[in-house]
């Protein structure tokens, strides 16, 4: 009975490890492992169906309920797809349709978009309802937070039903997701493992705000409706979701194929797995559909997946190679990262040489030891990451476990961890030198005060003659203090004195963005500087009233008041503000306020009912957007008035441009603060 206990074993592991997948979005075991399982528990269900659970992983979709939404009962079942790593099995998918249906019939395939899955209920054109899939019957009310995808249109025009359903994924694109953990490095906070999981924390936020900064995208890939008659395929659903403003793959980018031929099939499948890398989001698979609705029908539904789809997943690319050794970096703010020096080794056409190790429990977790063969493997982040050890490997050699250091490997200082904290840090800011150059590099750097014609070798120049040490210092340099530096001639000595002084016209929300304090990234400078409006106000802030801000928690409020509460700190900022820096918001500024359309190229189009052409294109001006004349590839938005060229809007869409109607761009304009 040995296989039993296995069984149920494997059952109660597998439950939680979808909890942990799906509730926590920290995984605990790769995708692949977990399918690995899966199918070993079916296969002894097969065995002994009479121990096998009503509710087993096998039977249901792994739900994602955590109560902080509304529970809603979904109008049509949504459920999960039966998936395959094989070949094999997928030729065995085709045979099993053939037989079921008499004939060959079309398929459909399309990318296997790794993200979260939505249903997105409209009525009268307008969306009503974004709800989580849950555990396939019912889901959570995540509305107000879908809303703030802009690949979701929020209302829609053309000869749609009074009431239907899409369904479809949401993703966080590649460059979003680095350039979020770009700004949690620089706020010093904790990275992200993967966009997957992000964007499934992202979506369960309770501050839709936070969710529209963080870039999520979309594409649809279902069509439900009582009236579905008028639609014959998965196809034309495309197309007709396409003229409705969805976001759809598109055939002229192989993003899906139409096809009777299962040759076709494969060729598709070995395209984008040779071709994946160069996507700007990740897929973890192809998925393959019988295209015809009447068919898909009468292929019908398990209790867990339809049987008229299949999902072929790619495997991870993961590659073992030797641990040379583990270093630490000290950050700008203090915090200790180690790395994983490796045998150099290529992996999905890179060279890589280090991996992340993230923090002291992962190195624990991963019990490395110094020589080990490790597997790396390459998400969605920058380096790749250490997922295990090759234990075999390690058999009949005598290795020494890694250890975590418990000294700054800079300055000596004993190393910290807060309680409840991943992260070891060195406090000794003011004199440990990566701290004092990590400082100084972010406060020139572009996002804070753009100082022009120096750059990060300059700083580490300058510190090493004794020239500065603190970002005030910057501002008492001259030009007999530069001149006598190596590489340094008369030119650039002047472009960098002048880039200094020109810095000193940065506004106020940079500056407190460069002053590099904890936490203190791009957008919650933004709202300090909005709430506050001088530096003063700031200062002396209490704990309370920094957490009444919108999206100040309390982490923040305490980074704020150990940061304001140095005097050492005060000192600098007083000495910067008789420099001539900007500590308040000017005028001109507070009109600028709302820029909504910030970092958008726009097109405008047509006639609209609200108010003339040029005023339309000044409010987007005033709201941060940039006015281009023709639609090209650089262009982000479209907005489409009557009256406008076809020609306009196909090439809009060819290039993958959004479009928004008039009422599209009041809503966007209405979501700003
Ligand atoms: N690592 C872990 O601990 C762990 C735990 C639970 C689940 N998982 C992973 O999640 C999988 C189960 O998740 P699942 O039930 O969401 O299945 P799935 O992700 O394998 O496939 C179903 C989902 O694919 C998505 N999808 C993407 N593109 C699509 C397209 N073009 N057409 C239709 N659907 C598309 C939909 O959201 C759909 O719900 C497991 O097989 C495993 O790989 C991992
Ligand atoms: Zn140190």
């Amino acid at each position: 009975m040995e296989e039993v206990e296995r069984l149920k074993e494997l059952t109660k592991s597998l439950h939680w490890h979808n909890y942990l997948y799906y509730v926590k979005n920290k995984p605990e075991i790769s995708d692949y492992d977990f399918d690995i399982l899966l199918k070993e528990l079916e296969s002894l269900e097969a065995k002994y169906p009479q121990y096998a659970s009503k509710n087993s992983p096998t039977k249901r979709v792994g739900g994602d309920i955590t109560r902080k939404f509304e529970v809603v009962n979904h109008n049509y079942p949504m459920l999960s797809l039966a998936n395959t790593y094989s070949k094999d099995e997928l030729e065995a998918f085709i045979e099993r349709c053939e037989k079921g249906l008499g004939k060959s019939p079309e398929y459909i395939c399309e990318l296997k978009y790794d993200g979260v899955a939505i249903s997105l209920r409209y009525k009268n054109g307008e969306l009503e309802k974004a709800i989580t899939r849950g555990d396939g019957t019912k889901g959570e009310d995540i509305t107000n937070n879908v809303k703030t995808v802009r690949a979701i249109p929020l209302s829609i025009s053309g000869d749609y039903p009074d009431e239907f359903e899409v369904r479809g994924e949401i993703f966080m694109p590649l460059d979003a997701f680095q350039r979020l953990n770009e700004s949690r490095l620089e706020a010093g906070e904790d990275t992200f493992a993967n966009p997957r999981n992000t964007c499934a924390g992202t979506l369960k936020m309770q501050d839709s705000k936070i969710v529209a900064e963080r870039e999520l995208d979309s594409y649809v890939y279902g069509f439900l409706s009582d009236k579905q008659g008028f639609i014959a395929t998965q196809f034309e659903a495309y197309e007709k979701l396409n003229n409705w403003g969805f976001k759809v793959p598109q055939k002229h980018d192989n993003k899906v194929l139409v096809t009777d031929k299962p040759q076709e099939i494969f060729d598709f499948i070995n395209y984008w797995d040779k071709n994946r890398g160069q996507l700007p989001f990740e897929i973890d698979g192809i998925v393959i559909k019988v295209n015809r609705f009447s068919d898909q029908e009468e292929l019908g539904y398990t209790s867990k997946t339809p049987k008229w789809a299949v999902a072929f997943k790619y495997k991870a690319e993961e590659i073992s190679t030797e641990l040379l050794d583990v270093i630490y970096q000290v950050g700008r703010t203090g915090a200790i990262t180690p790395v994983a020096i490796l045998d150099p080794v290529s992996l999905s056409g890179t060279t890589v040489k280090r991996a992340s190790l993230h923090n002291a429990d992962q190195i624990e977790k991963l019990d490395l030891h110094k020589g080990d063969y490790v597997f790396v493997e390459k998400g969605g982040e920058i380096i790749p990451k250490v997922t295990k050890v090759d234990i075999e490997k390690r058999k009949g050699r005598n290795l020494e476990k890694i250890n975590f250091i418990s000294q700054c490997p800079a300055c000596n200082a004993e190393l910290k961890r807060v309680e409840g904290e991943a992260q070891h840090f060195c406090d000794n800011s003011l004199n440990c030198s990566p701290q004092v150059a990590g400082k100084l590099i972010h406060f020139i750097s572009r996002k804070a005060m753009d100082v022009e014609g120096i750059g990060a070798e300059s700083i580490e120049q300058f510190i090493h003659a004794g020239l500065i040490k603190l970002p005030s210092d910057l501002y008492t340099l001259e030009f007999s203090d530069l001149i006598k530096l190596e590489r340094w001639g008369e030119k650039s000595v002047e472009n960098a004195l002048e880039g200094i002084e020109k810095s000193k016209e940065i506004p106020f929300q940079r500056v407190v963005f460069a002053l590099g304090i904890r936490f203190v990234g791009e957008t919650v400078a933004k709202r300090l500087v909005k709430h506050f409006g001088d530096i003063d106000n700031l200062i002396s802030a209490s704990r309370e009233t920094l957490e009444a801000v919108p999206d100040i928690g309390p982490r923040i409020a305490e980074s704020l008041r150990n940061y304001f509460d140095n005097p050492l700190h005060i000192e600098e900022i007083n000495r910067l503000r008789s420099f001539g820096l900007k500590f308040q918001v000017e005028e001109s500024e507070k009109k600028l306020e709302n820029a909504v359309f910030e970092g958008l190229n726009m097109v405008v189009s047509g006639t609209f009912t609200s108010f003339d052409r040029n005023e339309l294109k000044a409010l987007i001006e005033r709201h941060g957007g940039v006015i281009k004349s023709g639609v090209t590839s650089k262009v982000n938005v479209l907005v489409a008035g009557e009256n406008m060229g076809p020609s306009k809007r196909q090439k809009a869409e060819g290039l993958g441009v959004e479009i928004w109607t008039e009422q599209q761009f009041l809503e966007r304009l209405d979501r700003r603060d």
